[in-house]
């Protein structure tokens, strides 16, 4: 600071040189006096995203962000057990710890100010630079809490030390008066800051109290040393899932947040992989928990000291390079030649996880520390967590082995879709183009083989772990696919999914159909159901009976028949289509008095993929109905399907319910 105040003083040219090269006054006057120095805070407030991003609504919660972090600081250092975080009304935010308590002596530096001042009105001063105060902190650069208190309308401090409670008010940076001694106090120690965002800055942006209690949550599952107290104003939370006051302490640490995140998702693996470890001489710990979900996206949360680092870094590094290291040495033993085309995002794609570090002298990029880039957390954690992810797999074959399996599969599909890209390329005679979702069977030609038309990606996600790899590919389908009977030919054209779909076919549509290209010997549309796929599998057989009426012709088009219903009861489990089917099956099926368990699929993509297959996959025992337009009644059919789906989209429901039952005495698998 000093040396800045100095720097503005720093000496003028001579008038007169200035004078002599330009016009006084001249627009293009540009010398060292256009040179400013901002002092104090002031860079702050001029200047707020160079601090904290910005100033929209992530900049506003970093706010919140500096003041919790400082707390939990305290309580990683063993100095404090309990947070209180309430937000009233008014946009007043209140961080309360049972910690140390800022310093309040005078700090040797300015004798006149305690050292509280000194902290919340100068940038760069901190009990983190050296370690000493603190081991292993979220907090390093030491602006924190001063960047806060400028870009606060107003921000009172309490600090609880030697039984004695100081207050130190102050308004966007500058203290209202010195530091009150308030008085002699009992059962309390620690730091309160109570502060309200300068609207001058943010707008009229508030605080989310969702987010603010998602965040204190997080926080409580990252350190299981301390118990937090979330309250906000009811009148803020009224009709929303966040709750008013929430006492959040999770003794099962990063396990408990991982379950409580991944609830109601299916895994691959049987149980987590979980765990801590310390590093060696003392250069902090690392705690983790991982699996891997059936379906869908996943994520992966890492932090470092309780500080989310969104953007990962080299902790996550580490843990990227333990899992495939040890995944494909796994391969290696149990002798499967295709783990090493495993990659980290094949393991990554579809794992939930979260990964916590406590390092000493942390490095991060920029003030929002939005990404971890200390060198030695990339060996620290990679070395850590080797050796235990080594045991997990050896601990438990079979779990070991599906993990291998999915990953696998998930490096196949990679391969395939890169080598689909580069195919048209290498080969322009073949010209076998093939759509990237299409997961394809490993047979060739029409011999036994079916192609699976699912409604999105969920339901493709269950649909593709319950095939028989051999002879069944999967087409997802994403949305409504386009009401073709009122289609132009063009617009038809251009619809992707439809695209898609006749790619994978392989034979063409419309005047280029060529049925001796056709790539799958049954087509078989497997949709929700319900409404909604009760339309899709209408629009898809009116696409089949206008673009490829030789492909219907032939017998090769089916639906699939998924239960709407499992009813379940003592080691016995049966699926029933409809609610006259479950009816008549609770009937037959169990004894009256008996207690049934019965759940209704919201979707396929909900039907755990080993049920899929079962009912409504495996060719043994599903059944499928076959869509068929006797030649005679062709031209009747037309007018019926025209009126369908060309001007009466409410009856399409009934449409497929009467076809279906129609078709129903057809029921065939061969
Ligand atoms: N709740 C608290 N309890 C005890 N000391 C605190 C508390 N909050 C802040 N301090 C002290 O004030 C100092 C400055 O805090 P500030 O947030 O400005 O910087 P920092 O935490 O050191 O680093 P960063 O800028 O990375 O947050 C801290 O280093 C710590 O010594
Ligand atoms: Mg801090
Ligand atoms: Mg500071």
């Amino acid at each position: 600071m000093n040396d800045l105040f100095k720097a503005s003083r720093a000496p003028k040219p001579p008038a007169k040189a200035a004078a002599a090269v330009t016009p006084a006054a001249a627009p293009s006057e540009y010398s060292a006096k256009d040179i400013e120095v901002l002092e104090g805070l002031e860079p702050v407030r001029r200047r707020p995203g160079m601090y904290i991003g910005g100033t929209d609504e992530n900049a506003l919660h970093h706010l919140a962000s500096e003041i919790l972090d400082n707390a939990m600081d305290e309580a990683v250092a063993g100095h404090a057990d309990r947070i209180d975080v309430t937000l009233e009304a008014g946009n007043w935010l209140t961080v309360r710890d049972n910690g140390r308590g800022i310093p309040v002596d005078p700090h040797p530096r300015f004798p006149k100010l305690s050292a509280l001042e000194v902290i919340l009105t100068t940038l760069h001063s901190g009990g983190k630079f050296s370690g000493k105060a603190y081991e292993t902190s979220g907090g390093l650069h030491g602006v924190g809490s001063s960047v806060v208190n400028a870009l606060a309308e107003r921000l009172e401090v309490e600090v609880a030390r030697d039984r004695t409670l100081f207050a130190h008010a102050f308004e966007r940076g500058k203290p209202m008066q010195k530091l009150k001694t308030v008085g002699p106090v009992h059962n309390r120690r620690g730091t309160q800051i109570r502060f309200k965002p300068d609207q001058e800055i943010f707008g009229n942006q508030a605080f989310s109290p969702a987010r603010l209690h998602r965040l204190c949550r997080s926080k409580a599952y990252l350190f299981r040393g301390v118990e937090i107290r979330w309250a906000c104003d009811a009148e803020l939370v009224a009709g929303t899932e966040t709750p008013a006051q929430a006492v959040l302490h999770f003794p099962g640490g990063l396990s408990d947040f991982l379950a409580a995140s991944t609830e109601g998702r299916s895994p691959v693996v049987s149980s987590p992989w979980a765990g801590e470890a310390t590093f060696p001489e003392g250069a902090g710990r690392v705690e983790w928990a991982v699996t891997w979900l059936e379906q869908g996206d996943g994520f992966l949360s890492t932090y470092a000291n309780t500080i989310p680092t969104p953007q990962g870094g080299t902790h996550e590094a580490g843990l990227r390079a333990a899992l495939v290291k040890g995944l494909r040495a796994y391969g290696e033993l149990k002798k499967e030649r295709r783990a090493a085309n495993v990659t980290a995002e094949d393991l990554l794609g579809g794992l939930a996880g979260m990964l916590s570090v406590f390092v000493r002298d942390p490095q991060f990029q920029g003030q929002t520390k939005d990404r971890l880039t200390s060198q030695d957390a990339a060996r620290l954690v990679e070395a850590a967590l080797r050796d235990n992810f080594d045991h997990w797999l050896a601990g438990d074959p079979g779990r070991a082995d599906n993990l291998l399996a999915w990953c696998i599969e998930r490096a196949e599909d990679r391969i395939r879709r890169r080598e689909q890209k580069e195919t048209p390329r290498k080969s322009a005679t073949r010209k076998l183009r093939l759509p990237g979702k299409l997961a394809d069977c490993s047979r060739e030609g029409v011999d036994g083989t079916e192609l699976f038309l699912v409604e999105g990606d969920s339901a493709g996600g269950s649909a593709k772990q319950a095939r028989d790899r051999e002879t069944q590919a999967v087409l997802p389908l994403r949305g409504k696919i386009l009401n073709v009977a009122s289609a132009s030919a063009d617009k038809l054209r251009q619809n992707q999914e439809l695209r898609d779909l006749i790619e994978a076919l392989g034979c063409g549509a419309g005047d280029r159909f060529e049925i001796g290209r056709l790539r799958y010997g049954r087509i078989v549309i497997m949709t929700d159901a319900d409404v909604d796929g009760a339309h899709i599998a209408a629009l898809l057989m009116t696409f089949f009976y206008k673009e490829l009426p030789e492909l219907v012709r032939q017998g090769r088009l089916f639906l699939a028949q998924p239960p709407l219903f499992r009813l379940q009861a003592q080691g016995k489990t049966v699926y029933a289509r409809d609610d006259a089917d479950r009816e008549r099956l609770l009937k037959k099926e169990f004894k009256a008095n008996q207690k049934v368990d019965v759940s209704r699929f919201k979707g396929l993509g909900e039907m755990p993929p080993a049920s899929l297959k079962e009912t409504t996959m495996d060719p043994k025992r599903r059944t499928l109905l076959r869509v068929v337009l006797p030649t005679s009644q062709i031209a009747e059919t037309s007018n019926l399907i025209e009126a369908l789906m060309g001007r009466r989209p409410e009856l399409r429901f009934r449409f497929i319910q009467d076809n279906a039952a129609k078709l129903d005495e057809e029921a065939v698998d061969a």
